[in-house]
């Protein structure tokens, strides 16, 4: 079985973004909505993805963005991969040009088979509690709407913890796990302590 990889999203500070490298991410992600509490603005971020050595992804979040406006931050900031997690269709997130992943937001009733259908070009599906204001809340859902045998690379995230995020990786075996809230001392703000029992906890469920 493959290690699971590790997506540490909405960093918003230099020491930040080197302690989710020095513990081992794969992937940072910065937000660009401006109504999130870790908004970053355009300079900000290309900052931040500035610090980035190789293979560590630059992830950029959106969410029902502005065309024009998401082709202004690709044009300042190096992103490796967009991520969407509003009400994109397949268009809306194709026109870049760049490998994305598309959110899925679970509540019961969803059918993530046919979720997934309409969103084919997308390089894997993160799933994520719905809420309000889109993500970032902090809040857990019911890991049995995840079909068994789901069979593009999953990105689970929602209310992931230290505490929780080994048990999620047993039960749900996804290709990736991505936090925001449960690694923060306030919003926006990391714990590096955080950050570093996150990831021991996917490797330790790893195995
Ligand atoms: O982080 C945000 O503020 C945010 C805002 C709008 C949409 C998504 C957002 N973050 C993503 O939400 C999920 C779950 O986050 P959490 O761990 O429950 O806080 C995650 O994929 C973030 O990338």
């Amino acid at each position: 079985m493959s290690r699971t990889r590790i997506k540490i999203c909405g960093l918003t500070r230099p020491e930040d973004v080197l302690a989710a490298v020095d513990a081992g991410a794969d992937a940072v992600g910065f937000v660009f909505y401006p109504p999130s509490p870790r908004h970053v603005a355009v300079d900000q971020a290309a900052a931040l993805a500035a610090l980035l050595p190789p293979f560590v992804t630059a992830v950029g979040l959106f969410v029902n963005a502005d065309e024009a406006w998401v082709r202004g931050v690709l044009d300042a900031v190096p992103l490796q991969l967009l991520q969407f997690h509003g009400e994109e269709g397949e268009a809306e997130c194709a026109r870049y040009g760049r490998p994305w992943i598309k959110a899925a937001r679970m509540r019961p009733g969803i059918d993530l088979i046919e979720f997934s259908a309409s969103h084919p070009g997308a390089r894997g599906i993160l799933v994520d509690a719905f809420v309000d204001g889109y993500g970032g809340a902090g809040e857990v859902f019911d890991w049995a709407l995840i079909p068994r045998g789901f069979a593009r690379p999953l990105v689970l995230s929602g209310g992931l913890t230290p505490d929780n995020v080994g048990e999620a990786v047993r039960r749900v075996r996804p290709w990736a796990v991505d936090v925001s809230s449960g690694v923060e001392s306030a919003k926006g703000i990391k714990d590096a302590r955080l950050i570093t029992a996150f990831i021991a906890g996917v490797r330790n469920a790893d195995g």
